[in-house]
Formats: structure tokens, sequence, C-alpha cells
């Protein structure tokens, strides 16, 4: 049983209370209010440099905010870390360098194992959620030699050896074939019945099939229920000027507004 089974359902998995925050001078995100329940799927979307990326560390904690809090059910994120799996937007591995998927699975353990050593559960762990995203079969097969959509899935193998609670994806989909994509999605859900799950991407119309709620970073952040969204007014919103959500809302690189 996971964190989120045994949580009070009715509290967040991840509060974001005014949140500002930016890099040296400059602000990239600005008072940022965000909540996300257990069992939750949300999609962020939103220009390039709008912030995504940089909401995401903030809640992992890579990131500390200036103003304002990340909460993880109720703790800050470097004490509950262990209940986030992150698959980072870009995870390369020198396709000189001979490591396998279940080492690159493993991997993941790391956070939590202060030795730098592997125990008989770290190692039960990785068959277990390599038999999860269907990469059992190949754990002494090298990295490099995996498909996109393979690599992808051992990524996610390895963010849900370190936590079983939230799983936040950094563009997961954005090197591989559709039919991967579709697999991808299909995994989701299967992993979304007991986890939450937030993932950046900027495929919003196919996404937007999967996931309950959209969440547009622009400096500021704008959440929607999906329903309220259709394909094509999706991929028009994407278009260079972020286009609209309803008709009293626009996205695009001037801010986000609710007129
Ligand atoms: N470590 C850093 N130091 C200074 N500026 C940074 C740093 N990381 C990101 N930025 C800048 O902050 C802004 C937001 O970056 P971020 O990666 O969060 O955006 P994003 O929405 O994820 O973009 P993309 O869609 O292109 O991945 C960008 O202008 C980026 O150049």
């Amino acid at each position: 049983m996971n964190h989120s089974e045994t949580h009070n359902r009715s509290e967040p998995a991840i509060s974001i209370t005014d949140l500002s925050f930016g890099y040296e001078d400059r602000q990239i995100l600005t008072e940022v209010n965000l909540a996300v329940y257990p069992f939750d799927s949300v999609c962020i979307v939103g220009p390039n440099g709008g912030g995504k990326t940089t909401l995401m560390k903030l809640i992992i904690g890579l990131l500390t905010p200036e103003i304002g809090e990340v909460l993880i059910f109720g703790k800050r994120p470097e004490i509950n870390k262990k209940l986030i799996g992150y698959v980072p937007q870009y995870a390369v591995y020198d396709r000189q360098f001979p490591i396998s998927v279940k080492e690159v699975v493993c991997m993941g353990r790391l956070g939590g194992n202060m030795t730098g050593r592997y125990s008989t559960e770290d190692w039960d762990r990785t068959m277990h959620v390599l038999g999860e995203v269907g990469l059992a079969p190949f754990a002494e097969r090298s990295f490099s030699s995996l498909s996109g959509g393979q690599r992808q899935r051992a990524l996610i193998a390895r963010a849900l050896a370190s936590g079983g609670d939230i799983l936040i994806l950094d563009e997961p989909t954005a090197n591989i074939d559709q039919e991967s994509e579709s697999h991808l999605f299909e995994l989701l859900g299967e992993l979304n019945q007991r986890m939450t799950i937030l993932m950046v991407t900027h495929d919003v119309g196919f996404a937007s099939k999967f996931f309950k709620r959209i969440a547009c970073v622009n400096r500021r952040v704008v959440i929607h229920p999906t329903s309220e969204l259709t394909g094509e007014l999706i991929k028009e919103m994407y278009g260079g000027d972020f286009r609209m959500i309803r008709h009293d809302h626009t996205c695009s690189s001037e801010g986000h507004r609710h007129d």
C-alpha cells in the first residue's frame, strides 16, 4: 500500500501557495497557487520558456521558492521527496557506457540509499517495476540497445523505483513514435489508478485524452478540467499564440489572462 492510499484523500498530494520564483533578476513564476489531489492527472502545457520545467523542479525540491511554499502531502519536498518519482526532460546515457537496463532502473533507488550500494530489496523492487512497465525480459540488455519508447519506459521504471505516489514526467513523448506514445499513455492510465500524475508536454491534443486537468504555465499557472477542451481547440491554443481555453481565457507569450 502506498502513501496515497493511507493518506486523507481530501488533502492535496501537491499544494502550491503564493509561489514566486526567478533566476537571478528574472522573474519566471509569479503568484502560483495550485492544488493537485491524490489520483489526479494533470497535463502541463505552455509556451517555450514559460516556466514548466522550473515548476516541476520546485515541486520535487530541486529548487526552493523565494516566496510562497510547495508542500507534498503536507510536508516540504525535501522531507517527502521519496514519494515522488521524476522522469527528467533529458536523460542521456553515453552510448559507449555499458550500463544495463536494470542498472539504470536501480539507480532510482540511490536517493534513499546513503551507502551507494544496492540491497537485495533494491534489486527486488527494480525487477518488480521493470515487470510493471513490461520490460522484465530486457533487464540484462544494454540500455543503449533499447528503442526510444522502451527507453522511456525504463526511465519511468527508474522513477517508480524511487517513489510510488506521485509521478512527474517532463516531456516524455518528445522523441518517441506514435505507437510508443499510445503504449506510454496506456501505462500511465494503469499507474494513475494508484498514483498522481503530472506531465509536461507539447502534444496537448493527444495528451488531453488521458489527463483529467490541463495546467497552462506561462509565468502564471491556470488550471482547467480537460472536459472543457476539445482536441482541435487545444491544437489551436498551442499555435504561435497560445489560444484560448474558453472564450474568456487567453494564454499567450504575454501571459495568461482571464478577461
Ligand atoms: N538555471 C537557470 N538559470 C537561469 N535561467 C534559467 C535556468 N533554467 C531555466 N532558465 C530560464 O528560465 C525560463 C523558464 O525555463 P523553463 O525550462 O522552466 O521553461 P519551460 O516552460 O520548461 O520551457 P521549454 O518548453 O522550452 O522546455 C527560460 O527563459 C530559461 O531560459
